[in-house]
């Protein structure tokens, strides 16, 4: 599903899926946030939803905010990637952006459910990186809700509740990290991006790379 672009060394490489998940406010929007800002040659994958939005959140960046029908319909046109129901809406992927930036030589950061990984991991599993944020404790997580101060009580009762649920899936993913610190979570997922980018079977143009160097060895 991806061809090359060129890492930071030049060598290059082939685009990479990175996917965060964790239950409802353990902090995958934090560290994506953050990842965005922090890491180059990342690019968002900004899902369509048909959840109301939040206040602050904007169309387009957050999320594409589309009616039920609509979102039928990308689901019947194939735009999609991967979809899945969510808290009682639907969220997918849009295919299109994930695809041009892919071949442009991007990675893709992902906010999905397991049940959006499951299906991407399907389609490409050699492209596909997965993360898993834990909260520390019940408690945080339920803390965490509120302070974020979005949702009602009534939703927030409903993420709980799913939490548990959505928490057995961990062992699905290819890295775990807890979110007791922000800065400590956020390192440990930047170094996961990091270390995946210079693995050998990605860095389709080492072998040119090394038989250059052994060119000018012999030289
Ligand atoms: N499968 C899938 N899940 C998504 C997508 N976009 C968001 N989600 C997941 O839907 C869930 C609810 O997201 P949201 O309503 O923004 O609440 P959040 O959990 O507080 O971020 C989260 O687990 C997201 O990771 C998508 O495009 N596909
Ligand atoms: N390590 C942390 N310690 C304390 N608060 C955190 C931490 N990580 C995230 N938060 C806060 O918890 C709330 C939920 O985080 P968010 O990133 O929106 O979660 P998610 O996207 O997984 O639902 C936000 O108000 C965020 O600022």
């Amino acid at each position: 599903m991806t061809t090359g672009g060129h890492g930071t060394d030049g060598v290059e490489r082939r685009g990479l899926m990175f996917v965060l998940s964790s239950p409802s406010g353990a902090g995958k929007t934090t560290l994506s946030r953050l990842l965005m800002d922090r890491m180059t040659g990342l690019k968002m994958s900004v899902s369509a939803t048909t959840r109301p939005k939040r206040p602050g959140e904007v169309d387009g960046k957050d999320y594409l905010f589309v009616d039920k029908p609509r979102f039928d319909a990308m689901v019947e046109g194939d735009e999609l990637l991967e979809w899945a129901t969510v808290f009682d809406n639907s969220y997918g992927t849009p295919r299109a952006p994930v695809e041009a930036a892919l071949s442009s030589g991007q990675d893709v950061l992902f906010d999905i459910d397991w049940q959006g990984t499951q299906q991407l991991r399907e389609k490409a599993r050699a492209d596909v990186v997965s993360v898993f944020i834990l909260p520390p404790s019940a408690a945080d997580l339920e803390k965490r809700l509120h302070s974020r101060a979005q949702d009602s009580d009534e939703v927030i009762r409903k993420r709980m509740s799913r939490a548990s649920h959505e928490m057995s899936h961990w062992a699905e993913y290819d890295y775990i990290v807890i979110n007791h610190d922000v800065d400590e979570a956020f390192a440990e997922v930047q170094s996961i991006l990091k270390a995946e980018r210079l693995k050998r079977e990605r860095r389709i143009g080492l072998v040119g790379f090394v038989r250059s160097l052994q060119g000018q060895l012999q030289a």
